[in-house]
């Protein structure tokens, strides 16, 4: 269906149409707008992926996103990206699988396809948990980018994975669950595995138990474990590192139920030495004593001269907490880099790849905190990319060839975005620079920002430590309670030393990469002058991230893929009109549609076109040159007949005989 009118209710009307038949992809200008069906739906299979190859079927799909992707990139020698955006639980991992599976079906060959098909369920259950929005949210970004060889055929790939939610290891929401892995392995784990790392029922570990919530409905954990291993082994990660990850995943669980005994009457600790307490020592290969002294007391610098801090109960507690997450977030990025390894590009390689970005989307709660802090900023720098090749490039080209163009509106977030990056006065610098004041707290934070934000047309101050943005997508208040503690993400150098003593590989590994992270520091300009933080804060690195991410889109053609969430059950077949109206509108749906259709779609280069037009220009020639044949073919054989008529009616035999040898010469020039 193609609209020749274009307004609101009648992109909504098509949109809920096409949702009502199952059709729940539609191109709005160069986006394809995928409306999560929240059931099965009889759109993919090799059937499918045979006829978006043959073109013998075009409907907006993302088949046909995948492969326009694959063509541009032979055709053009132009890297190509998918990005894919929506709000949570909008489908935007599922749609990144689907279109893995179309570009692995016609690039595979080598069985690298089915490895990199085979990272899914791996990355799924170290970083995907059950939220109230969705029952497999992705907790960390995701960059895939798949390698190809001049032959066209996929010869590697490479992950990078941004920002994963840490704090979800240690609390959870009532209602949601922590990383999938977790369940898993206490559901699927054999006896001996069991045995060996002292796995108890998930209602019995402190960690998972404060959300109450331990199943997702229609889901197998035991059967996802063993998919999991079954994963790993296709991605060659070996046994033996396989026990590693679990014990390790194991370790995280018990250390939440590592319990205190205080000592004094100024409420410091020691750790209580029972089950918990000892089976972490035995997983991570540390001595009961040292795990003690990691937890209960802190080493410092006081005046140049070295002193024993005792904790009290809250600062092990942090402090246990803070090693828990560290032991995770390590885990996750180690399980990458072997992923990363196993899919390395060969020798091969061509330089020419397609990446698909599945990237948390833009979120808005009740209370939302620094990680919705991170997301919507990220979502500000996508957002702008998004803009400025559908809106801003497209009309600067137009009045750049002359082109007669009445500019169409768009919201631009440029301020937006200037209020998060601007230096010395935007939220991340001002945060950071708190960030490094050892008596700050998140109310001098808060109050700073309204000292100095408060005329910015995108900041509002709140009452206490609250905070508003307007965010291209609507605004959102912030709480910024945590933000400082989780901005620092101290892990102490005792807790760094105190992996690097373990006996076990894994820890160690851990521990001289975060190492090797603070030695790097040495030489960026920014160091926190807070004794014993190491490390670069988390905004700093997340934007330093995003910017490297941008660079990268920047040097590829990008598909844009807008997944659209029909309503907040998760349910089929219920379709909340002003739920999509909001979503389209934020994310620019309905402009593009405006833009593109008054604009000029399709542009490409003289070089492009000529290169394009070759292969045309050639069959035209061919057509000509048989047409000339066909054409002397048929004069000549009227030539003839009418040789072998006057030969018959004047008898002579030669004639005839000749006639015929012309005829049969003829049909042999034709035929060879
Ligand atoms: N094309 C599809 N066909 C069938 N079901 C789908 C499809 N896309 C999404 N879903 C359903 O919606 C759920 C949520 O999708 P998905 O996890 O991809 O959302 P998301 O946008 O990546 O969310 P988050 O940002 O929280 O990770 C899936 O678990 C699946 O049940």
């Amino acid at each position: 269906m193609q609209l020749s009118y274009l307004s609101e209710p009648s992109v909504l009307y098509n949109l809920q149409y096409r949702y009502s038949q199952d059709m729940i992809y539609t191109k709005a200008g160069p986006v394809l707008v995928a409306v999560n069906p929240f059931k099965k739906v009889a759109l993919y299979g090799n059937e499918y992926i045979k006829a978006y190859r043959n073109k013998t079927m075009d409907s907006p799909h993302v088949y046909a996103i995948a492969d326009s992707a694959l063509r541009e990139m032979k055709s053009d020698e132009v890297n190509q990206s998918i990005i894919i955006s929506g709000e949570s639980g909008a489908g935007k991992t599922e749609t990144a699988k689907i279109a893995m599976q179309y570009l692995a079906s016609l690039g595979g060959g080598s069985g690298i396809e089915y490895e990199i098909l085979q990272t899914n369920p791996i990355l799924e259950a170290f970083g995907n948990a059950k939220t109230l929005r969705n029952d497999n949210s992705s907790r960390f970004g995701k960059l895939i980018e798949i390698h190809f060889s001049t032959t066209g055929r996929i010869c590697g790939a490479m992950i990078q994975t941004f920002l994963l939610e840490k704090s979800r290891v240690v609390q959870c929401a009532v209602g949601e669950r922590s990383y999938h892995i977790f369940y898993q392995l206490c559901a699927g784990a054999p006896t001996t595995l069991r045995e060996k790392l002292n796995l108890k029922k998930v209602d019995e570990y402190k960690y998972l138990k404060q959300s109450c919530c331990y199943s997702i409905a229609g889901v197998d954990d035991a059967e996802m474990f063993r998919a999991v291993t079954e994963a790993m082994n296709i991605v060659h990660i070996s046994k033996e590192d396989q026990d590693n990850v679990f014990a390790m995943v194991s370790a995280v669980l018990w250390l939440g139920d590592v319990s205190f005994t205080i000592i004094d009457n100024e409420n410091h600790v020691e750790i209580t030495v029972e089950e918990a307490a000892e089976t972490v020592s035995r997983l991570l290969g540390c001595s009961i004593e040292d795990l003690n002294l990691v937890l209960s007391k802190r080493h410092m610098k006081v005046n140049n001269e070295n002193i024993v801090q005792k904790l009290t109960l809250t600062q092990a507690t942090d402090t246990r907490d803070a090693l828990a997450k560290a032991l995770y977030a390590s885990l996750f990025e180690w399980l990458v880099e072997q992923i990363n390894k196993s899919l390395s590009v060969g020798k091969r390689r061509t330089g020419r790849s397609i990446s698909i970005l599945d990237i948390y989307g833009f979120e808005s709660f009740d209370k939302n905190s620094f990680e919705q802090f991170c997301i919507n900023y990220a979502n500000e720098r996508l957002q702008q990319h998004f803009n400025r090749h559908l809106f801003k490039l497209e009309q600067e080209e137009y009045v750049e060839d002359g082109i007669d163009w009445a500019k169409v509106e768009f919201e631009d977030n440029q301020d937006c975005l200037n209020l998060f990056e601007k230096k010395p006065l935007g939220l991340l610098s001002l945060l950071d620079e708190e960030s490094t004041f050892p008596n700050a707290t998140d109310l001098t934070f808060a109050n700073k920002l309204k000292q100095h934000l408060d005329t910015n047309s995108c900041f509002r101050g709140e009452r206490g430590k609250a905070f508003t943005v307007r965010h291209y997508a609507g605004e959102v208040a912030y709480d910024t309670s945590g933000f400082l503690e989780k901005n620092r993400d101290l892990l102490h150098m005792d807790s760094i030393q105190f992996l690097a003593k373990c006996k076990l590989s894994i820890p160690q590994t851990f521990a001289s990469k975060m190492l090797a992270q603070s030695d790097n520091l040495e030489s960026i300009p920014y160091r926190p002058s807070v004794a014993d933080s190491q490390k670069l804060s988390v905004a700093m690195k997340f934007k330093g991230q995003l910017f490297q991410l941008m660079q990268r889109l920047e040097s590829t053609t990008p598909h844009f893929i807008r997944c659209i969430k029909p309503n907040n059950l998760q349910l089929p077949a219920i379709y909340g009109q002003e739920l999509v109206l909001q979503q389209l509108k934020c994310c620019g749906v309905l402009e593009v549609v405006r833009i593109s259709r008054s604009g000029y779609p399709t542009r490409m280069t003289h070089q492009k076109f000529a290169r394009r037009m070759v292969f045309f220009f050639l069959r035209m020639l061919r057509l000509k040159i048989h047409l000339v044949f066909r054409l002397q073919f048929f004069i000549n054989s009227t030539f003839c007949l009418r040789c072998i008529k006057l030969a018959t009616q004047s008898c002579s035999s030669e004639l005839v005989r000749l006639a015929t040898l012309r005829i049969l010469g003829i049909v042999l020039y034709m035929v060879f």
